[in-house]
């Protein structure tokens, strides 16, 4: 028997038009549906800028340490910089893995009691000063993935026989955006499997640029299935807000990555798209014959999901990054 394997969609198609966009649209849906990742090629972000990302994260991951640590992520209330391998937590287990995380470059906010704490996700970015090509690079990056997810849900709106616009009020003032920079060490520096643990996605939409080394595997029925990478392509995958918003009918699906072999290490970026932070997710009325169809959001009791989106993003980090929680926001209740 044939291992089970992600699909492939032309994003070029979707601008193509005609038959080719409705051929698009049919498979978009499908894939959304059944298997909840894809393999994105045509999506028109050039082969220089993915190459250029890969190659200032080598050159970031291998700054000495006191330089890495100098843009910490716990010295931001923002969630923005470095966090070492072993730093950053999923369902309570580390991940071994070091990241960059970037996100909207805005100025820093003054803010009021009583204010939301989520605002406090707003504000500029840490940069590493040994590397000053890297701020422009990562933020070109950033909008040209923020570009291909906006026309993704576009073309899920009329997928799933929505206005086109159907997201664009959650989106208006600027999607919340979220990158990150990876690397996972090989064997030889830990003991651990666990590159990351495995989970879904909290956003509309995630968008995974792999280097050359294989390690993401996608859970479909009760296989683990390898995201080979394929040059030149995206891994797309849904996100809990579509999943939300499409009530069950599109599915955010388990995933997690393996730490490499010994000797080898893996890059990754992944980019996390969602509404901005002051929406509340949107409830699609689906067509009878699609809402027939609609699963209901999965839900699990470790996991509460919130319909304002700023609670649920803050949530998501708190989780993750304990050291910037108990810094920065340590008087909020756990129960956030
Ligand atoms: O590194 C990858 O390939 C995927 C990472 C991932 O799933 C995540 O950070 O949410
Ligand atoms: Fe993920």
């Amino acid at each position: 028997m044939n291992k089970p394997s992600l699909p492939q969609l032309d994003l070029s198609a979707f601008h193509a038009g005609g038959a080719q966009r409705v051929d698009f649209l049919r498979e978009l849906k499908t894939a959304a549906r059944e298997v909840g990742f894809f393999y994105l090629k045509g999506h028109g972000v050039p082969d220089s800028l993915q190459q250029q990302v890969l190659d200032v994260s080598r050159q970031f991951f291998a700054l000495p340490d006191a330089a890495k640590q100098r843009v910490a992520m716990v010295n931001s209330p923002h969630f923005r910089g470095y966090t070492r391998a072993g730093g950053e937590l999923t369902l309570g287990q580390a991940d071994w893995r070091e990241q960059f995380d970037v996100m909207r470059e805005t100025p820093l906010r003054r803010l009021h009691y009583g204010d939301q704490p989520w605002l406090r996700l707003h504000g500029p970015n840490q940069w590493p000063a040994e590397l000053p090509q890297m701020r422009d690079i990562v933020l070109r990056w950033q909008d040209s993935l923020t570009e291909v997810t906006l026309t993704l849900l576009r073309a899920f709106a009329i997928a799933l026989e929505q206005a086109e616009d159907v997201f664009d009020h959650t989106v208006a003032d600027g999607p919340f955006q979220h990158l990150k920079l990876i690397r996972y060490p090989g064997r030889d520096h830990t003991d651990s499997e666990q590159g990351v643990g495995a989970h879904k996605d909290a956003g509309y939409l995630t968008l995974v640029l792999q280097g050359d080394q294989p390690g993401l595997e996608v859970l479909l029925g009760d296989e683990w299935v390898l995201a080979t990478p394929v040059a030149g392509t995206f891994v797309v995958n849904i996100g809990e807000l579509l999943e939300l918003a499409s009530n069950g009918y599109l599915k955010a699906t388990l995933h997690r990555v393996v730490t490499p072999p010994a000797g080898i290490d893996r890059l990754s970026s992944a980019f996390f798209m969602a509404a901005q932070l002051d929406a509340n997710v949107p409830l699609l009325t689906l067509p009878a014959h699609l809402a027939a169809e609609a699963r209901g959001p999965a839900s699990d009791p470790h996991n509460p999901l919130f319909y304002q989106v700023g609670r649920n993003v803050l949530k998501g980090r708190l989780r993750s990054h304990v050291d910037v929680a108990n810094a920065h926001y340590g008087e909020l209740e756990p129960a956030l």
